[in-house]
């Protein structure tokens, strides 16, 4: 007897949260009368292999939380976070640095090793992985190069600016090849052009299958990549409650 094949499409997303809330500083059995208010409230939407996300909203609206939420340094107060088909609010704690392998994150203050010279930051989650040395030190030359870094792979942080610190980190974060790259305001200490081409880089990182979630402030940035899908959060509620995500606005001239 033959095994039928099997017509339904394999499904392509990666990330499910539905009716999401966050609230910092009480356990979620708390009684609601010692609750502290609710940073993130019913948030439901779905991300896609290989799509681009803004996450966009003034300050305070919830995005730093959010993407805590997605790297799973942050426990949900209600609701359900699906990640790679796993429900990752239950999930035991054991697993979860599995899980957290496969996402990148640049985090806002970038968080680089200060003992440690930009090549030694970017090398981190290779020697974590245990790869052999001779395919670190190739990963990494490229990733340094990719970030216009190549010349300061031995510099410490402290002696980088700001922007190539940020840079470093971007680096650090892609050279894993993660499943998903989640990024906190990456563009903030560049230039603009070095903004337009980090942006055109990550846009392009669609093309291996990483999905990436860039968190701004900045409108100028949205057009930078115009393939991207929008999230927009307004105090701690993503505007569309439906979770259908739109493509950039146009940013006024
Ligand atoms: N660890 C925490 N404990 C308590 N409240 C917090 C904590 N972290 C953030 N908040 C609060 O949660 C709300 C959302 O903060 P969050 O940093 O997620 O917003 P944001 O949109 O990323 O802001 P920004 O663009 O300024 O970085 C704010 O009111 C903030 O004060």
């Amino acid at each position: 007897m033959t095994t039928p094949i099997s017509t339904t499409p394999i499904s392509t997303t990666i990330v499910q949260f539905e009716n999401v809330g966050l609230r910092y500083g009480t356990e979620p059995q708390a009684p609601s009368s010692y609750a502290s208010p609710e940073i993130l409230s019913d948030i439901s939407f779905s991300l896609q292999r290989g799509t681009f996300y803004f996450l966009t909203g003034p300050s305070g609206a919830g995005k730093t939380s959010l993407l805590r939420l997605l790297y799973l340094a942050q426990r949900p107060s209600r609701g359900i976070i699906r990640l790679f088909g796993e429900d990752a609010v239950v999930m035991p704690r054991t697993r979860l640095p599995g899980f957290r392998r496969r996402i990148g994150v640049v985090f806002q203050d970038f968080r680089l090793v200060p003992h440690l010279s930009a090549a030694d930051n970017v090398a981190l989650p290779l020697r974590i992985a245990g790869l052999p040395t001779a395919d670190i030190d190739q990963s990494v030359a490229e990733m340094l190069a990719w970030v216009g870094l190549a010349d300061r792979a031995h510099a410490r942080p402290a002696t980088l600016s700001g922007g190539e610190q940020q840079r470093v980190a971007i680096a650090r974060a892609v050279v894993s090849r993660p499943d998903i790259l989640v990024a906190d305001e990456p563009t903030g200490n560049v230039d603009p052009d070095m903004a337009d081409r980090l942006m055109h880089l990550f846009g392009s990182l669609g093309n291996l299958g990483t999905t990436v979630v860039v968190a701004t402030h900045d409108l100028h940035l949205l057009t930078r990549v115009p393939h991207a899908q929008m999230m927009q959060l307004d105090g701690g509620r993503l505007l569309d409650p439906t979770g259908v995500l739109r493509n950039p606005p146009q940013v006024p001239a």
